[in-house]
């Protein structure tokens, strides 16, 4: 197919309360697939055995080329594994210095950020309100509401790529957990230099 060849647009359905499609099936990350990430080892292991889905997303299978935009929802259910709350595996992105854009359709939570060289920052989800999240920043959506899925629009470069590796390795420097009855961010007992 030539590079002018007509393409068709592509029309996507998002539920603006489940976040799902009608069309499209989404990909699940259960409790056991990231069990290793959370603090309290014990607490996952036991949400392990019932296998809790955490969060789903969607890959709309858009060409992994820079012209490309890559986008979906995710839907961070609400939960906590010990005090800390349900939230996806994170990432930086393969060719580090792509940024990514979220906008919160439903829910409450926080993106949490850093960088390479520890530089940290996390922002507030609400509905209507946008997180951009800068280039060489790994990311990772979550859900502090007790009881409403945290559902989020995304979009980002087609080639950026998911590097999991690094996260998975050493962890967040920080970690939300709910103290007092109320979210806070504290050091990551796990995290590894
Ligand atoms: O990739 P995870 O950290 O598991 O998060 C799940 C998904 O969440 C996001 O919304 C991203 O934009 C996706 O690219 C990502 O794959
Ligand atoms: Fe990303």
């Amino acid at each position: 197919m030539s590079a002018t060849a007509p393409r068709p647009a592509v029309v996507t359905d998002f539920s603006l309360v489940t976040g799902l499609s009608q069309t499209k099936k989404p990909l699940q990350r259960r409790i056991s697939a990231m069990a290793g990430m959370y603090a309290d080892q014990e607490a996952a292991r036991r949400l392990a055995e019932e296998d809790v889905l955490v969060y789903e997303f969607f890959d709309m299978g858009v060409p992994q080329s820079s012209g490309e935009v890559a986008y979906g929802t995710s839907i961070t259910y609400p939960g906590k594994v010990g005090d800390e709350y349900f939230m996806t595996k994170g990432h930086f992105h393969s060719v580090l210095d792509t940024a990514e854009i979220y906008y919160c359709l439903r829910g409450r939570g926080l993106m949490m950020m850093e960088n390479p060289e520890g530089d940290v920052q996390w922002e507030e989800f609400t509905p209507g309100q946008g997180v951009y999240v800068p280039g060489r920043y790994a990311h990772r959506s979550i859900n502090t509401s007790p009881d409403e899925p945290l559902i989020t629009f995304f979009a980002f470069p087609g080639h950026a790529g998911h590097d999991y590796g690094t996260i998975e390795s050493k962890g967040f420097r920080k970690i939300v957990v709910e103290r007092d009855g109320a979210p806070a961010v504290v050091d990551n007992p796990k995290w590894a230099q």
